[in-house]
């Protein structure tokens, strides 16, 4: 066995497009955006959990109330607070079992402990420390915001995921600045699960659509750098859609992320997720196995939201597994 690759079945609810952002890599964001209904929200969270999912991952653009019009379009849904919603929205999820794990760019910290007691875990990628183009238009992207962010999750005990973004203009000596950075927010607070190295992939109709996205070469080696600069209890995250997963567990990747099977990646809806038989397939010698959106080592700090504890209890204790064995089929390790 060349190792262990863990990954969390989730389903992705994409809540709002509007974002007070621009950045150039992005075709999520909308001018004339949208906002999940309720109907749509229990539909999906609904899929996801009849084919087994644990995470509910709310995603969405920054700081929406910002961009002129959200009033309404958030009116339409029966809300005037957008955090209010994402509150409903994940206890709908939690009543179907599935934890929610909340990106929705910087929150203040008011905002993150409003959210927290119903969040498993919570998510904001640093993208970079460095000063790109790509960011120009998007005041939510400066460094030293989404660093404080970092902070301020931490001082709430937040488990948290995070990452960087890796071709958007940024030099190898700025992803080692950016790993380091998130290596000293790790050693401040004790919050980081997980570091996501995420490939930029190019955009149709975006800035950057001409931009090349980083070769394997690039990944590889910015794996085996987060790998030896974080601590051995911070996970190195892939996302498989989007690279060779092979490659980058030999160069130390040790988690695929969420998979859905019943969602698109919002994001970069054109690359789907392989399914899990097809990395099995793709990853020779490497046990995949599923975890949930808490690692362990929150879980018994028990740094998870308040609200999910009995839903967590539930699925990190032998029922869950069972329960997603049946899901998974006889083939299950
Ligand atoms: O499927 C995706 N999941 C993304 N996730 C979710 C992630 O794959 C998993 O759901 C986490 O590992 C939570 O367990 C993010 C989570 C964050 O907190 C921040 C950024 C991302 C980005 C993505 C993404 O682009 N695609
Ligand atoms: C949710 C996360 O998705 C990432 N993201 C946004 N646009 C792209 C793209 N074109 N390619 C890859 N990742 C992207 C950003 O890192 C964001 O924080
Ligand atoms: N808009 C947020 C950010 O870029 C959440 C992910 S992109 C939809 O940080
Ligand atoms: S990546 Fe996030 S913050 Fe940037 S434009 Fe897209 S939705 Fe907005």
């Amino acid at each position: 066995m060349r190792g262990v690759l863990t990954y969390s079945r989730n389903v992705f609810i994409p809540v709002t497009d509007v974002c007070r952002n621009r950045c150039g890599y992005c075709s999520f964001r909308r001018d004339r955006g949208r906002i999940i209904g309720r109907r749509e929200a229990i539909d999906l969270l609904d899929r996801g959990a009849s084919a087994g999912s644990s995470e509910a991952l709310f995603s969405l653009g920054e700081a929406p109330w910002e961009v002129s019009g959200f009033a309404e379009i958030l009116k339409g849904a029966g809300y005037d607070d957008l955090i209010g919603y994402l509150i409903e929205l994940s206890e709908l999820a939690l009543e179907r079992g599935l934890l929610p794990h909340t990106n929705a760019g910087l929150l203040s910290k008011e905002e993150m402990r409003r959210l927290m007691p119903y969040n498993a875990s919570m998510g904001l990628m640093l993208e970079t420390t460095a000063e790109v183009e790509a960011h120009r238009s998007s005041p939510g992207k400066r460094p030293l915001l989404r660093l404080a962010a970092m902070a301020a999750a931490g001082e709430l005990k937040i488990p948290f995921t995070t990452g960087i973004l890796v071709g958007i203009g940024e030099t190898e000596a700025d992803r080692l600045r950016s790993i380091d950075a998130i290596r000293r927010a790790h050693e401040a607070h004790g919050h980081i699960q997980e570091v996501i190295v995420q490939p930029f992939d190019p955009k149709p109709g975006t800035a950057m659509s001409g931009a090349p996205a980083p070769g394997p070469e690039i990944l590889a080696e910015t794996v085996r750098m987060a790998r030896s600069i974080l601590p051995p209890e911070v996970a190195v995250q892939v996302p498989p859609n989007l690279a060779d997963p092979l490659l980058l567990a030999e160069a130390g990747a040790d988690d695929l992320g969420g998979i859905s099977s019943v969602t698109p990646d919002w994001i970069n809806p054109e690359r789907q997720w392989p399914t899990l038989m097809e990395l099995k397939v793709r990853l020779p010698g490497f046990d995949l196995l599923e975890r949930l959106p808490v690692y362990p080592r929150h879980i018994r700090l028990r740094w998870h939201g308040r609200k999910t504890w009995a839903l967590v209890e539930e699925l990190a204790g032998p029922d869950g597994l069972r329960r997603r064995a049946r899901v998974e089929g006889p083939n299950r390790k």
